[in-house]
Order: structure tokens, then C-alpha cells, then sequence
């Protein structure tokens, strides 16, 4: 028997770590996840601190691959941050802080067997402060805000799925969301939640769900897009909104970024009956979206950020001077192994930057898939779910998927371009978003901002300022 040394319930065999050629002592990676090869008994490390692993990842590659672990290496990453968790869980300061447990919130048993399958130990504070407010007895309409990442998805989900009655076979619960993915990723919360609640049922009011003239639902929640959202309550009349009793507006400052959006919302919401509870989620809160807030949500219940707790210091930022368009993108060949250890999404201004970025990284042979604007909604889609699965680990993409999407192996945000609107300033609430595609529920993260001119060092200066947040800088090489 070979000596094993345990580290947080993962194996090494020590003659293993030798026959990989691992020069380096073991003590060097102390802190490290190490996994075995359940299969074959052999074992191998893993590393979760990203950046330190790099070199270490290159040499033991071909044995990964030769055992298919190449995904537990990505799973091992999980397993070290569940500690990070807990321990988040624990400090006050902390937007995952709670002093409940799903229990005290007083779920129905089937979908506390939800939520405990889903993995969830203990709630965060959007969902500990929320719950209690929107399981109230009258209800109580809220407006709430918490950062990426921290679990508002599953709290206003827990909400609706609460609230219906599954001996009624009608549409009880009406989700909005501002894009087709989002809509399809909140109804697998939906659906995962309600696994063990099969009376209730759920449909997608999306473009391409074609539903006959005439019918009446009989699922109990509905998700879908505004416009879709709308047509079935007003021409198609496939649901009767007075019926509703909850309706969610999920992502709102993104729905009013898009056009049309906040106008249909406005005009779903006037269908709905007095009684009926309104729920109003966002992760940033600039006057436009406080204005429509307002709007739609009347005599609300509050929870909103100080502006200094908008980012997540899970989430490291920093960024790197390059002079150019082509030497932003040689440092970003210079780190690819780093940042295809686990996944990486990178950001670009514009879809023919985002393409042309996807065009030279392929033929430098690196696998990557490209999301952009122009694809079809149902393209983008099975992109974002070929991206989830892990069958690429790089997304180029532009602002269309920067909010909302919750993939939660991405450990890597860079800004190939900084965000800007269309006047040339800063646009502070998709940096928030995008760099939130990493850190999700607590796990580490890294953003990287390329800087290649006077202008776009200005708007980092701009973005630093807004967020009283100091970013620091890294040379390409260090970060590798
Ligand atoms: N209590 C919990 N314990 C553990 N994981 C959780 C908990 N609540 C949510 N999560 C997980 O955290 C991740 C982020 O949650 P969610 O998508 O609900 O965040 P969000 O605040 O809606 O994010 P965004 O602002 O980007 O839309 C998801 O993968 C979700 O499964």
C-alpha cells in the first residue's frame, strides 16, 4: 500500500507524484484540492488556486486526459470553495452571510428537499432578509437588490413556488425575464427547486414555444420574455392575469436597457389584479431602474446596497496595459493555459471585435466558441449550454450575455474592451455584470481589464471611482 496523504477527503499516492514528475515537495501545495481516479485507483492532484497551479496543470495534462479527469480537475475547484462558503456563510460582512436555516424560513417540506439537492446548506442574505418579507401573510410587494451571484434567482423561485396552490390548474406565478437564455436558465431553477413538488408546472412563454389558438394553461408558473409575456395575456389570452397572485420581474435594470422592454413590462403589470404580489429584482440600481422600480412596484418593501458593497471582494481585479488591439491579443495568448484551467468568458465592444477575436484565437488552434448578437435565440442558447457543459472552456462574446448567466466553473472575466455606452462614458452596471459571471456564491474570481489607450485608461479611472474601488495593475506575464 502506498503512502496516501489525505488532504480535505481527496487522496495523493506519493509514488504517484513522483512517477508524474513532480519535482516540486509536497508541501508546496499544502492548501491544494487533490483528487483520485475513483476508476482505476490511480490518483492525481488538482490544484484550485488558479493562478499557481499553471505550470503544475501542464505536466500532469496528459494523465488527466488519459484517466478522463480533466472535469473533476474543474469539479475539484468546487469542492475547495464549499469551504470558502461556509466560511463566507459565517462572516457578518459577507453578502452570503445568514443567521437562519432553510428550515427557520418555514419552506414547505417538498421544496426544502429541493433546495437541499441543489446543494444548499444554508441561505444567503438576499435570501434570508427576502424570504420571510415575500412569504408574508397579507403579502408584501419588494424591491431588492444584492450582487451578482448571491442567490436572488433561487430566492424569488422559493417565493413563487410557495405561493401556489397545485390544486388550481391554472397560471398562478408570473417570472419576466429580459432575455430568452435568462428565461430558460430561471425555469431550471424552477424546475430543479420543484423536483419534488410534481403537482406544479411550469411553461416557457418564449419566442418559438408555439401554443394553439385557443388553449387555456393549466401550469401554475410561467416564465418568459416581456413580449411573449404579453401577447399570451392580451391577444392569445392564454393566461388570465387576474388570476396571478406573484409576479416577478427578474434583471430589471437590464430590462429597461432594452428596448420596448420596460413598456410592455409596464403594460403586463396594469393587467394584474390589486392583490397581486410584486416582486422587482436587480443587481444595480441607477435612477432609471429606481424610477421604474418605482413604477411597478407599489408601497414596496426595500432592500438595497450601500454602492461600495456593489462588487464582491471574492472577485480580484486588476488590469493590464497593452498598446494594442493585436498585443492585447498576444497577452491573452500568454495566459490562455491559466485561464483554461477551469472557464473564462471574455468580453468585447463590439460582435466584429468579438469575431475577429474568435477567428485568431481558433487558428492559434485554442478551442473557443463565440456568442454574440446576431445568432438566432436559440443558437445563443445551445452555445451558453455547450459552454455549461464544459465542451469549451473560452466564450468570446459582447454585452449579450453579460448579465444574468449563471455558469458557475467561469473563474476568469477579462475585458478585451471596457464597457462604454453609446456616448463614449463608462458603463459602470455591465462592468458589474460581467465581472460578475465570475465569484458566483462565493467562489474566487479574477477580472482582468486590458487597457490599450489614454481613453480607455480614463474609463477604468472612471469605473474605479464609481465603485470606490482600487484596481490594481499586473504585467500579462505575472498573472500567468
Ligand atoms: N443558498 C445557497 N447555497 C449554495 N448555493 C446557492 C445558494 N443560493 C444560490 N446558490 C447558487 O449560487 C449561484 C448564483 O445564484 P443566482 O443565480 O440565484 O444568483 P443571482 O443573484 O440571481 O445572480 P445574478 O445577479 O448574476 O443574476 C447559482 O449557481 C446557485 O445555484
Amino acid at each position: 500500500m502506498p503512502v496516501v496523504y489525505k488532504i480535505k477527503h481527496i487522496y495523493i499516492y506519493k509514488h504517484l507524484w513522483k512517477k508524474m514528475g513532480c519535482a516540486e515537495e509536497l508541501s508546496e501545495f499544502k492548501h491544494n484540492t487533490v483528487i483520485g481516479c475513483h476508476l482505476c485507483n490511480k490518483s492525481v492532484c488538482g490544484i484550485s488556486s488558479l493562478l499557481y497551479s499553471t505550470v503544475f496543470i501542464r505536466k500532469i495534462r496528459p494523465f488527466l486526459a488519459e484517466h478522463s479527469l480533466l472535469n473533476k480537475l474543474i469539479r475539484s475547484n468546487l469542492v475547495n470553495t464549499t469551504n470558502q462558503v461556509e466560511v463566507l456563510q459565517r462572516d457578518p460582512t459577507s453578502p452570503l452571510y445568514s443567521v437562519k436555516s432553510f428550515e427557520e424560513l418555514r419552506l414547505k417540506p417538498q421544496l426544502l428537499q429541493g433546495v437541499y439537492a441543489m446543494g444548499f446548506n444554508r441561505p444567503s442574505k438576499i435570501q434570508e432578509t427576502a424570504l420571510p418579507m415575500m412569504l408574508a401573510e397579507p403579502p408584501q410587494n419588494l424591491i431588492a437588490q444584492s450582487q451578482s451571484g448571491t442567490g436572488k434567482t433561487a430566492a424569488f423561485v422559493l417565493a413563487m413556488l410557495s405561493h401556489v396552490d397545485p390544486e388550481n390548474k391554472w397560471p398562478q406565478c408570473l417570472c419576466v425575464s429580459p432575455t430568452y437564455e435568462l428565461a430558460l436558465q430561471t425555469g431550471k431553477v424552477i424546475e430543479q427547486m420543484g423536483k419534488f413538488y410534481p403537482e406544479v408546472q411550469l411553461v416557457y412563454a418564449i419566442r418559438g414555444n408555439k401554443l394553439e389558438r385557443g388553449t387555456k394553461l393549466q401550469e401554475q408558473v410561467v416564465i418568459g420574455t416581456p413580449g411573449t409575456v404579453l401577447d399570451w395575456c392580451q391577444k392569445l389570452k392564454f393566461i388570465d392575469p387576474r388570476k396571478i397572485k406573484v409576479f416577478v420581474l427578474d434583471e430589471a435594470d437590464v430590462m429597461i436597457a432594452t428596448q420596448g422592454h420596460q413598456d410592455q413590462s409596464i403594460r403586463i403589470q396594469r393587467m394584474l389584479p390589486k392583490t397581486c404580489q410584486m416582486l422587482l429584482f436587480s443587481a444595480t440600481f441607477e435612477d432609471t431602474v429606481w424610477n421604474f422600480a418605482k413604477r411597478i412596484v407599489p408601497d414596496p418593501n426595500i432592500i438595497k446596497l450601500k454602492r461600495e458593497e456593489e462588487t464582491l471582494d471574492t472577485i480580484k481585479q486588476y488590469y493590464v496595459i497593452c498598446n494594442s488591439k493585436e498585443e492585447k491579443f498576444q497577452a491573452l495568448c500568454n495566459i490562455y493555459g491559466a485561464i483554461t484551467i477551469a472557464q473564462a468568458m471574455i468580453f468585447c465592444h463590439t460582435r466584429k471585435t468579438a469575431g475577429w477575436l474568435a477567428g485568431e484565437l481558433s487558428r492559434e488552434g485554442h478551442q473557443v466558441a463565440l456568442l454574440s448578437g446576431e445568432m438566432q435565440v436559440e443558437q445563443r442558447a445551445a452555445v451558453i449550454e455547450r459552454f455549461r457543459d464544459g465542451k469549451e472552456k473560452v466564450l468570446v462574446t459582447t454585452n449579450v450575455c453579460a448579465r444574468g448567466i449563471d455558469v458557475e466553473q467561469v473563474s476568469v472575466v477579462i475585458n478585451f474592451d471596457l464597457p462604454v455606452d453609446k456616448d463614449g462614458n463608462p458603463d459602470n452596471e455591465t462592468y458589474l455584470h460581467r465581472i460578475g459571471r465570475t465569484g458566483r456564491f462565493g467562489k474566487r474570481g479574477l477580472a482582468i481589464n486590458m487597457v490599450d489607450s489614454r481613453f480607455s485608461m480614463n474609463i477604468l479611472d472612471r469605473i474605479q471611482e464609481h465603485f470606490s474601488k482600487f484596481i490594481k495593475t499586473k504585467q500579462m506575464n505575472v498573472l500567468d
